[in-house]
């Protein structure tokens, strides 16, 4: 049973005699820790023996308590009222509201109707906009209760063993390796690859959810709760390499390659990374020049060149390499799993702006021998290739695939990264907004709260609108990816995927800001009350620019949606 003392005891525990304070009913003992309280010994030894609840609000928020807790609650006061036990979990009786997730629901019962969607029960803080609205109390037609206990799952993880410690972790630009490790136990690498849960390769499993009723959904939730933590560095670390790098070697891999690395990627003893970009190409993939030879017994692929701004570069086991087989242009490209082992590879942490944690690495291939078997896909279409032969039912699907460039390897895996940075990009900003209601009900100014003064309402409207535009264009987008084969949605969804990474890349940057001029100094300097909102604002270009900057990603929105419509039939 938890120690308990009275305010007397408390009281007798002044600067002079082992200092103890009062936070919330607790009790803490600072007197090993004021010597290195980042604010002063003096300030805390004018509190000591007393409540301080009211002085520690004002300088810290709800992230200290439960970093420093562990070491230094003694208890609480004997006049604390013991919390009520959390209320039992809902118990998982399907509503025809919240149980079907499109993958699930029959042609019959979606021939009926939208069922009517009960709400499920509300969870987190409630603070409006700062959540889905199916967190709070409001239906939708997405999620059931597997969903539910997912978030749980991961909010749970998140807050406890991450969120306090992701400042120090991005200043040192480093995650512990057990987090990762964690990750693949917890069966959630697995959970990332953007399709079914490979159950195959792997003995782990998603404590919430069984791989059978694995859905878009849920991966989509796995992005958006270890976004909660506030750090883009931390999230690249995490799924940054994994993320992009593995759904190719999954889909198009031999399956003996296959076989053999997959399972201790996923099992987070092994790391992948995406390695596309060089030193002078970026978007214009067409113009790549790391190089592959193959040798004159046809065993093998020499491989020389360099690649830049390479996620996780510096920790990756395996490189899923972009490499020039052929001749110039997109129809010479080919895509070659790089073991670091193979020798000749090199690499070199990165100096940038933000997402400090994640590893931006420089990477060197030089004389490299890779095994033919290592060859994801078709060579000479690792961008470009053979048209798809599919859909021949449907005359206007199948021209358009004849019409259109077809996509192979690397194309398919855009839409996935970018509804990742989407996802995350959503999150982000409902951090800033949420940091900021917080802040903007406790800090004062001429007299007032914050909240009281309109034009910090303004601000938050601004942001709130933003944000709820683009999560419910992202759910629509995912409901669609669920109800489409991969190929189709590649090609009928790129247009509005790219308009939307664009929409959620600048609603991050807009709340990123204001949620800045909300807190003021506080996020100009590192660290503290402000630290996640500093942090996300050096983070913004990383969403910005990669995975297709705003521009490319705005004119293709339209290109694209405009000739897949054509095809459809558009009347002008
Ligand atoms: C359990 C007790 C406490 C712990 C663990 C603690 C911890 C910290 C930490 C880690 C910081 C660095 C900034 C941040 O990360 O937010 C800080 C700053 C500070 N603390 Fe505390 N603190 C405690 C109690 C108090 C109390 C009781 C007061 C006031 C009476 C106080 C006043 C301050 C001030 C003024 C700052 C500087 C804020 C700033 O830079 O804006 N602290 N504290």
């Amino acid at each position: 049973m938890a120690k308990t003392f009275s305010k007397e005891d408390v009281a007798s525990h002044t600067k002079d005699n082992t200092p103890w304070i009062i936070i919330d009913e607790d009790v803490y003992d600072v007197s090993k820790f004021q010597d290195e309280h980042p604010g002063g010994k003096k300030i805390l030894q004018r509190v000591a023996g007393k409540d301080a609840s009211k002085q520690f609000w004002k300088y810290h928020n709800e992230g200290i308590l439960k970093k420093y807790k562990g070491q230094l609650l003694l208890g609480s006061l004997d006049t604390k009222k013991v919390a009520e036990p959390a209320p039992a979990p809902p118990t998982p009786a399907p509503t025809p509201a919240a149980t079907p997730s499109p993958s699930e629901s029959s042609s019959e019962s979606s021939s009926a109707g939208p069922a009517r969607a009960e709400p499920q029960d509300p969870y987190g803080d409630l603070i409006p906009f700062a959540d889905p609205s199916w967190y709070q109390g409001y239906s939708s037609p997405y999620f059931n209760e597997t969903h539910a206990a997912l978030r749980d799952e991961v909010r749970q993880w998140v807050e406890s063993e991450i969120e306090p410690y992701v400042h120090e972790w991005d200043e040192g630009k480093e995650v512990p390796a057990h987090i990762y490790k964690q990750m693949g136990e917890r069966g959630y690498l697995a959970g990332l690859l953007g399709g079914e849960f490979p159950a195959e390769h792997t003995p782990h499993r998603i404590k919430a959810v069984a791989p059978e009723r694995y859905d878009l959904f849920h991966e989509m939730l796995l992005t958006d709760e270890l976004s909660r933590a506030g750090s883009g560095g931390l999230v690249w670390n995490l799924v940054g390499g994994y993320g992009i790098g593995c759904p190719p070697l999954v889909k198009f891999g031999k399956k003996e390659l296959v076989d053999r690395i997959l399972p201790g990627i996923l099992a987070g003893d092994k790391r992948i990374c995406l390695a596309i970009t060089e030193p002078d190409g970026g978007s214009d993939v067409a113009s790549l020049g790391c190089e592959a030879k193959l040798t004159e017994d046809g065993k093998h692929y020499i491989v020389n060149g360099e690649k830049k701004w390479i996620t996780n570069g510096i920790w990756a086991d395996y490189f899923t390499t972009a490499v020039r087989t052929g001749k110039p242009g997109m129809n010479g490209l080919s895509v070659l799993l790089i073991e670091r082992e193979a020798g000749g590879v090199s690499t070199r942490r990165m100096d940038c702006q933000g997402v400090l944690s994640s590893g931006t690495t420089y990477v060197t291939f030089e004389d490299v021998k890779v095994p033919v078997e290592n060859l994801i896909g078709k060579e000479n279409q690792g961008f470009k290739g053979e048209r798809f032969p599919f859909f021949p039912d449907y005359p206007y699907i199948h021209e358009l695939f004849t019409n259109l460039p077809s996509y192979t390897v690397i194309m398919t895996n855009f839409n996935h990264e970018r509804i990742g940075i989407v996802i995350q990009c959503v999150r982000f900003s409902r951090v800033c907004y949420e940091e900021s209601v917080k802040y903007a009900h406790k800090r004062k100014t001429f007299g007032k709260r914050l909240i009281d003064h309109p034009v910090i309402r303004m601000k938050l409207a601004h942001m709130a609108r933003q944000i709820e535009a683009t999560y419910n264009w992202l759910e629509n987008i995912i409901f669609q990816c669920q109800c489409m084969e991969e190929t189709e949605a590649m090609l009928k969804l790129g247009g509005a995927i790219a308009g939307l990474k664009a929409q959620s890349t600048q609603t991050f940057e807009f709340c990123a800001r204001e949620a800045s001029q909300i807190f003021g100094g506080l996020s100009y300097s590192r660290g503290g009350q402000g630290g996640k909102i500093e942090r996300l604002y050096r983070d913004v270009r990383a969403y910005a620019i990669p995975g297709g900057s705003e521009e490319i990603m705005l004119d293709l929105s339209m290109r694209q949606s405009l000739k897949v419509h054509e095809m459809f039939g558009m009347k002008l």
